[in-house]
């Protein structure tokens, strides 16, 4: 069964509150964040929070910890948390194979955060580089590259189309999961719906959120409707009507079905097992 990317919360170390109530919210996933969520002078005293907080999420849905960049004075120690914690460990502003390589020698699994020009530039051999270290997600980050870009995406994000695209071409490339970045205005759900949608269609698997009121809603984006499992029920059982009298195209309401299509439509089934069974 897939496993499931639709959500995955940013929780930051320092927000015990928030973090207290991560286990009984239906994201997909968790990050428990060092980096931009926590401020300069608590970026110590966060370790420790984040150290209880993995433990206590680890058994029960899949965690990683954002560390702070190779040039700040924290990466180091949180790097060590992350070694020590098991846990993939999502590294900010990757421009470089050697970023990912430097730090995966370290901690293992490494997500990149593919939100600098340059990382962006570098999409396939960066993704490439994180494959070579375990089971990946791509994090997107949308404020960080606008703000490299020095651009304003609007809600179409057309300003941003071209490395998104980049990021999931890599993605999908090289088996990683390209998961994309947050909707800052956590109280527009259609927005967020929107976005959530564009970033299904371009290939995401997922949306990381801030806030508990997006998770819902951005799951539902990410999981087959009704009408899509129905129609890759009715084209495997085309495709398979059709090998069986030996022929390996079937048409379906008029269109041509080929393996790819059928393939294509088992992996819709599968997503919809695996949220059926989350
Ligand atoms: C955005 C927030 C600061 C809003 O917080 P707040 O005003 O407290 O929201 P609410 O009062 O509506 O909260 C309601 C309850 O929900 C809990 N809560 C809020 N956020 C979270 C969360 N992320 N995880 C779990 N629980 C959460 C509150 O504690 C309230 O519960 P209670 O106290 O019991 O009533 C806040 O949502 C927040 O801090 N979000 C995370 C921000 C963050 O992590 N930012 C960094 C990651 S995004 C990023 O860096 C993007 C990337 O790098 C890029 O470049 O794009
Ligand atoms: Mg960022």
């Amino acid at each position: 069964m897939p496993k499931l990317r639709r959500t995955i919360l940013y929780i930051p170390a320092d927000n015990a509150r928030a973090l207290a109530k991560a286990t009984e919210l239906p994201a997909d996933a968790v990050i428990v964040d060092l980096e931009d969520a926590v401020a300069p002078d608590r970026k110590v005293a966060a370790r420790d929070a984040a150290r209880q907080a993995v433990e206590t999420l680890k058994p029960v849905k899949e965690v990683a910890l954002r560390v702070n960049g190779a040039d700040t004075p924290w990466h180091a120690e949180d790097a060590a948390l992350g070694t020590s914690l098991g846990v993939p460990v999502v590294l900010p502003k990757v421009k470089t194979v050697e970023d990912v390589t430097r730090l995966g020698a370290v901690v293992g699994t490494v997500w990149p955060m593919m939100e600098a020009a340059e990382g962006i530039w570098n999409a396939l051999p960066i993704a490439r580089a994180a494959k070579a270290t375990g089971d990946v997600a791509l994090i997107v980050g949308t404020n960080d590259l606008a703000l490299e870009l020095g651009c304003e995406p609007g809600p179409e994000r057309a300003n941003l189309a071209f490395a998104l695209q980049a990021i999931v071409l890599a993605g999908r490339a090289t088996g990683c999961d390209v998961i994309d970045g947050v909707m800052n205005d956590f109280r527009n759900e259609a927005g967020l719906v929107a976005e959530a949608r564009a970033g299904r269609a371009l290939g995401m698997v997922g949306k990381t959120v801030i806030h508990p009121a997006q998770i819902g809603p951005v799951n539902s984006v990410f999981a087959p409707s009704a009408e899509e499992v129905a129609k890759a029920r009715a084209i495997v059982e085309a495709m398979d009507a059709a090998e069986r009298e030996g022929r390996s195209v079937a048409t379906l309401d008029g269109r041509m079905v080929e393996r790819l299509h059928a393939e294509a439509a088992r992996r819709v089934l599968a997503l919809a097992d695996a949220v059926d069974a989350s």
